[in-house]
This record gives C-alpha cells, sequence and structure tokens, in this order.
C-alpha cells in the first residue's frame, strides 16, 4: 500500500520536455501512491503496433497528435493513476481540458542535461536533426509558457537520482493540491 490518500484518488501527470525523466519518475511516483501507471507514448505504441519513431516517420507528428489526444481523452476517464505523457503534449488546447481533471507537475529540465540523457537515443524522433541541442532549445522556447500552466514545477538539482525527485513531488503535493481543489469551490 503506498501514501494513496495523498491525491485523493485524483490522477497525476507527469509534463516536460523530453528526457526531463517523466517515464522514470511515473513509475516510481504510482509504486509510491499505491496507484497504477500510465505512459501516453507506451499506449499509443501498443494501439498502433508501431514505435515512435515508425509512426512520425509513415504517418507524421499530426496524425501521432491526433492519437495522443485520444489516448489522453480516454486515459483521464480512469482515477489513481499516475500518467507519464510525451514531451509535446502541452501543445494542444484541447489536451488541457483533460489534464486539468488530475494534478499537472512539470519536471523541469535544463537543455544541457537533457541533451547529455538523449545523445545516445535514437528513439525520440524530433531530435533526429542535425543540431539536437538547438532543436532542444527551440522546443523548449516554444513550450515554456504552456508547462508553466502545470500546477506544480519542480526543478530537479543536476545530480538528483530519480527517486529523489519523486520524493520532491510527494513532498510538495498537500499544498498545490489545496489550491487546486479550492480553485473548483
Ligand atoms: N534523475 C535522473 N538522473 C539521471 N538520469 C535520468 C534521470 N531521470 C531520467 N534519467 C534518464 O534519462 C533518460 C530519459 O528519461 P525518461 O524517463 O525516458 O524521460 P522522458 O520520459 O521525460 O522523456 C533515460 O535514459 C533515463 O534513465
Ligand atoms: O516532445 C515531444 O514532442 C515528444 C516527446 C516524446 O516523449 P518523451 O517526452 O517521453 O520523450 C514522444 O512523445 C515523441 O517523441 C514526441
Ligand atoms: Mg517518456
Amino acid at each position: 500500500m503506498g501514501d494513496s490518500d495523498l491525491l485523493k484518488g485524483i490522477n497525476l501527470y507527469l509534463v516536460g520536455m523530453m528526457g526531463a525523466g517523466k517515464t522514470t519518475i511515473g513509475k516510481i511516483l504510482a509504486a509510491q501512491l499505491g496507484y497504477g501507471f500510465v505512459d501516453t507514448d507506451a499506449v499509443i505504441e501498443q494501439l498502433t503496433q508501431k514505435s515512435i519513431n515508425q509512426i512520425f516517420a509513415e504517418k507524421g507528428e499530426t496524425t501521432f497528435r491526433q492519437i495522443e489526444t485520444k489516448v489522453l481523452s480516454e486515459v483521464c476517464a480512469y482515477t489513481r493513476l499516475a500518467i507519464s505523457t510525451g514531451g509535446g503534449i502541452v501543445l494542444r488546447r484541447e489536451n488541457w481540458s483533460y489534464l486539468h481533471y488530475g494534478l499537472i507537475v512539470w519536471l523541469d529540465v535544463p537543455v544541457e542535461q537533457l541533451y547529455s540523457r538523449l545523445a545516445e537515443d535514437n528513439t525520440r524522433p524530433l531530435l533526429q536533426d542535425p543540431d539536437p541541442i538547438g532543436k532542444l532549445r527551440s522546443l523548449l522556447d516554444e513550450r515554456r509558457s504552456l508547462y508553466a500552466e502545470a500546477d506544480l514545477h519542480i526543478t530537479p538539482h543536476p545530480q538528483d537520482t530519480p527517486n529523489a525527485i519523486a520524493a520532491q513531488v510527494l513532498e510538495a503535493i498537500p499544498s498545490v493540491l489545496k489550491a487546486k481543489v479550492g480553485s473548483r469551490e
């Protein structure tokens, strides 16, 4: 049994740039909350029976975003889930209507660190670019104000382990949850 009362069954959504640790930390948070774990990219891969790279290459980003919205709209109907999203989920306004059913946490990690984590990783189609660090910078410039709409903004230190970051999230939840529930009353 985890710290299951902390969120009162409300879903937790992790948002942020690719490489921020959403998938890694979402799993830890799910275990600690006694919640189920969902990664929207993994659901998309299961549904389509294709990798994210294949979907981008064969169908394009617009189709990927349509599937992503459909998956999110279905996932948000459940409770007691920690949901790791893909970095671009914040781009569509419609997605926010689903995200806001839950508590949204932005993992804000500097571009240099994202790059060092993903330099050897070829599973992020948007980074298959001659200038991946420049690409990360421009994506973050486009998205920063959207990520900032999250309920909770976590800026881990470079040496923080995934467990330490999960602990920071859990520690910060009570204060933001109060504000979130209060804003609905
Ligand atoms: N706190 C951390 N410290 C070091 N490496 C990390 C940390 N969080 C994630 N990673 C590594 O960074 C890479 C990207 O993490 P991932 O969870 O897939 O991020 P995202 O889902 O946000 O793209 C993975 O190789 C993961 O092991
Ligand atoms: O930032 C993005 O637009 C994307 C992030 C990826 O997920 P992660 O954020 O888990 O890497 C994945 O959804 C896809 O490659 C697009
Ligand atoms: Mg991920």
